[in-house]
């Protein structure tokens, strides 16, 4: 996947509206700068708002729901095209009234099938808007947060942590960055970057000088100026090569294959009854309006509504469980989750940390260490960004550790103590080394090192620290609590003056520990069963420490089995870990980039994987995973990464969000199931029974009404109720159980079709309106009410009970069937009246068939080998994923329409 330096020419070639980005690589930071036209502190407002309006957004996707799109969608058949066109040549050759009926019906249908999509469109389009994806960048010298659609190139950005590189940047100035690019080169191995040009014509994979819209901060921080947004950047461009549908799931892709089936099976009975009617001598309209509507009965026509509409209700339902998930498809990841990570702090306890007590370095309770841990503190109070030794008051934010030893019983005590002393200098918390330092002057002029972070970490650092400090350490994490220890060390002049780094950490005096409860939170051990249940695994990933990780999980009732720590994950290699991960259920101690690692390599196992969690330390798992979650109260950065977003920090809700995607699954299943059965056989019997009646067995229009009241009653089952065990296991398509299925089950329906005709033809000595009469009927009860049967694998009505609104659309249909000759249209639509007996046979005959269906389904079922297909992911699924962060609610525009700015240089881009 390289980019060959295609300019050619002594100037670089312009992107839309900005530099290539082979070009920028290569040039000095500053030349690019004034390349284009801004400078360190970024662009004026001013400027950036005429760019924006040259450039157009930073956006590959649109979000706004289209009319005219989806109508176009439900006219895109080229059977309806067919029909339409023989309908308009029947009206000016043949039967007007029956060419009209056609029109209305087909007008009908295209409505229906139109108004369920466009109404999910607008549930699509709802959720899109409430979420915005934003990036750090300066305007006018001062940092801003602005989403990621407004940026332009010249734009000055900043990277932290877990961000998705929102354009491509020429980077400015960088602290330890690295970028994880998989989804542009493939490659999982972060790469390092640094501002120093590279030599030109580089590929994509060696541009270190730059970081590329889509890749991942995975580790450190940095600057860069965008050069190129929207299609014109590298990701941009492959996203819209890949096309504007949403990424087709795996579901999805079931779905397609299996209208595929259908349509194929469509067009060979319709070739063939055409023929057969020609052959016969039947008028060459009526034979093809007849085959044509027959090959739309069999088309699932409102399959993408029923699936749509599944999903727009599911997100309804979903938000009434507190699950929001930013895009529709994202309740089928749901569903399909095998393996679940989480985080510890909040979701397997009760996440409110609260301050013990502190131990001295003899074990005994000291205010000593506690005020140690106050000097060493991150807290802040609100809009108190300055704070001195500790906040002054109002509400405390900052790490939760910190937060909690202010909100200590004896820390007000101690506040004239810490005032005496001046903070020179501070090394913040970090994920990687888990521990914090600062540099404090007392009033007795002495200048003192306090480091505070993980016990394991500091003490490593105490080399006086002996057995009395390990033992006490050991006491408090087998009680599982969380501990941190407390180390200082005195400063000399000299060292006084340089800045803090890890480095200074060392020959450290050990001060006591600051023990934490937060204990195990009193749902989880049933959520916890429930996942189980539901066929998911959970693992725990921690930066904790593995005894506390272990016996919470043990008091949990998940059985920790050997735990891991960071030092078995670096040391083991690919192949290695991914036995590992498979024995383990609890990851102690492991850093931000070991769990976005044990996460890909779970994911290769061709699993899918969530990722749950809501630190900054979280966000690049977030990214790695199939499906990231995040909470509500996460960090900014975290609730970005995540696909679902959980407004309670809570298992239980998630277990719901997994419940519901099987839902919608199990729901559309049922249609494809009635699809490729009783419909597919009706169609069937009309192709027979045309080969040996001297008249058509059914008018065109009428097949086509059949098929329209038949949609009307299938567009309830999303709202059906869902058996437990369909819900029970991810969900899995399998086209060879659909096949199958088909294969069985429309044979079955055929007899019933044929029973009908011999009652027609030989009892009520039938002629064509009559006959046409009773199996349009008997067609649509025995179609419609199979859904009782197929809809559960238990006893109907007994054992599992449709919902009310399935019920009543199914009974609605078949009445209005049974009715409709009676009714004034009836000569209009070519019915007749039906005499009374026959309802008697129609009844003995829809008990009979339901009775059928049944037993075959026992059968069935049991001899149905379980579905164990895997699934492969492409890359193109990682892409389309992450290209929706990039939507606007406007129109896109790309390409050559685009004007640059760059004096002089405004060709449109090169392709
Ligand atoms: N503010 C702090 N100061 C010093 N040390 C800290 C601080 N916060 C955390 N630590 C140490 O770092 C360790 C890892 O904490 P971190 O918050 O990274 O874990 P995590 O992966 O988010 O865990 P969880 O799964 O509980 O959310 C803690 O166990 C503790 O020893
Ligand atoms: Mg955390």
């Amino acid at each position: 996947m390289s980019t060959p330096g295609t300019s050619g020419g002594t100037q670089p070639a312009t992107g839309a509206g900005g530099v290539e980005i082979t070009a920028a690589a290569a040039l000095t930071a500053d030349d690019v700068l004034v390349r284009l036209r801004t400078s360190p502190g970024g662009l004026p407002e001013d400027e950036a708002r005429r760019r924006l309006r040259t450039v157009g957004p930073n956006a590959l996707r649109t979000h706004r729901a289209r009319g005219l799109a989806v109508l176009a969608r439900q006219l895109r058949s080229p059977l309806l095209v067919l029909l339409a066109v023989t309908a308009v040549a029947s009206f000016f050759v043949g039967e007007r009234a029956d060419a009209l009926i056609i029109g209305v019906i087909l007008a009908a249908s295209v409505g229906l099938g139109f108004f369920n999509e466009y109404r999910a469109e607008r549930a699509a389009e709802a959720l899109h808007s409430q979420i915005r994806h934003r990036c750090l960048v300066l305007r006018d010298g001062r940092p801003r947060l602005l989403d990621v659609t407004d940026l332009v190139p010249g734009d000055v950005v900043e990277l932290r942590l877990g961000d998705v590189v929102p354009a491509d940047l020429r980077l400015l100035a960088v602290a330890d960055l690295e970028c994880e690019e998989s989804v542009l080169t493939g490659e999982s191995l972060p790469v390092a970057k640094s501002p120093e040009p590279v030599p030109e014509g580089e590929s994509l994979a060696e541009l270190a000088s730059c970081a590329l819209m889509g890749t991942v901060v995975h580790a450190g921080s940095g600057t860069g100026v965008v050069v190129a947004t929207g299609g014109a950047a590298e990701f941009g461009r492959i996203a819209l090569q890949l096309g504007e549908r949403h990424p087709e799931t795996e579901f999805q892709v079931g779905l397609r294959k299996f209208s595929l089936l259908l349509v194929r099976v469509a067009a060979a009975l319709t070739v063939s009854i055409f023929a057969i009617n020609v052959v016969l001598d039947r008028p060459f309209i009526d034979a093809l309006l007849f085959s044509l509507a027959i090959a739309v009965g069999i088309s699932p026509q409102l399959l993408p509504a029923v699936v749509s509409t599944g999903l727009a209700a599911g997100t309804r339902r979903l938000a009434r469980h507190k699950v929001l998930v930013k895009r529709l498809v994202c309740i089928e990841d749901l569903g399909d989750i095998d393996v679940l990570f989480t985080d510890k702090t909040g979701t397997l306890t009760e996440g409110r940390i609260t301050f013990a007590r502190a131990l001295g370095p003899d074990g005994r309770p000291s205010d000593e260490t506690l005020e140690l841990g106050l000097l060493c503190n991150e807290a802040v109070a609100a809009g108190d960004e300055d704070a001195g030794p500790g906040p002054a008051s109002g509400m405390l934010t900052g790490p939760a550790l910190d937060v909690a030893l202010w909100e200590a019983p004896g820390a007000g005590t101690l506040r004239p103590e810490l005032e005496r002393c001046r903070r020179l200098d501070i090394l913040p918390f970090d994920h990687q080394r888990r521990a914090a330092s600062v540099m404090v002057r007392r009033e007795d002029g002495g200048t003192t090192l306090v480091t505070k972070g993980a016990p394991e970490y500091v003490l490593a650092r105490c080399p006086a620290a002996g057995g009395q400090a390990r033992s006490m350490l050991e006491a408090e994490f087998a009680a599982g609590n969380r501990v941190v220890a407390v180390a200082t060390r005195q400063i000399t002049e000299g060292e006084r003056q340089g800045a803090l780094s890890p480095a200074d950490e060392r020959d450290l005096t050990f001060r006591g520990l600051l023990v934490f409860l937060d204990p195990p939170k009193p749902s989880a051990p049933h959520a916890l069963e429930r996942l189980t249940a539901l066929g998911v695994t959970v693992k725990v990933l921690t930066g904790d420490n593995a005894t506390v990780a272990a016996k919470l999980c043990a008091d949990l009732g998940l059985p920790p089995g050997r735990v891991l720590t960071g030092h078995d994950v670096d040391a083991a290699g690919d192949d290695e870990l991914a036995g590992l991960i498979e024995q383990a259920t609890v990851f102690a101690r492991v850093s931000p980039e070991h769990k976005a690692r044990i996460v890909r390599t779970q994911r290769r196992a061709g699993l899918d994987v969530a990722f749950l969690g809501d630190g900054v330390n979280d966000a690049i798992a977030l990214h790695a995973a199939d499906v990231g979650i995040s909470v509500e109260t996460a960090t900014d950065v975290a609730k970005d990464a995540a696909d679902v977003l959980l407004l309670e920090k809570n298992l239980d809700i998630l277990a719901d969000g997994v419940v519901q995607g099987r839902r919608i699954f199990a729901n559309t299943m049922k249609y494809v199931l009635m699809g490729t059965s009783s419909n597919f056989g009706n169609m069937f019997s009309a192709a027979g029974a045309s080969a040996f009646l001297p008249f058509l067995p059914m008018l065109p229009s009428q097949i086509l009404l059949n098929n329209l009241l038949y949609d009307t009653s299938q567009l309830a089952i999303p709202t059906d109720t869902v058996d437990a065990e369909q819900v029970a296991r991810p969900t899995r398509w399998d086209v060879r159980l659909i096949r199958r299925f088909m294969l069985f089950f429309g044979p079955i329906s055929s007899v019933f079709d044929f029973v009908t005709f011999g009652i027609m033809l030989w009892v009520f000595h039938a002629g064509p309106p009559l006959f046409r009469t009773g199996w349009f009927v008997e067609s649509l009860a025995t179609q419609t009410l199979v859904i009782f049967a197929i809809r559960t694998r238990r006893i109907p009505f007994f054992r599992s009970r449709p919902s009310l609104a399935l019920l009543l659309a199914t009974l609605t249909v078949v009445t209005v069937g049974a009715v409709l000759p009676l009714t004034p249209l009836a000569p209009l639509l070519g019915f007749q009246l039906l005499p009374a007996p026959f309802f008697l046979a129609l009844g003995l005959m829809v008990v009979a068939y339901l009775g059928l269906i049944e037993a075959g389904k026992r059968w069935f079922f049991r001899a149905a080998p379980p579905s164990a297909a895997g699934r492969e992911r492409t890359p193109a699924h990682r892409t389309h994923r992450r290209a929706h962060r990039f939507t606007t609610a406007g129109a896109l525009r790309h390409g050559r329409r685009r004007a640059g700015f760059t004096a002089g240089r405004g060709r449109g881009r090169r392709r």
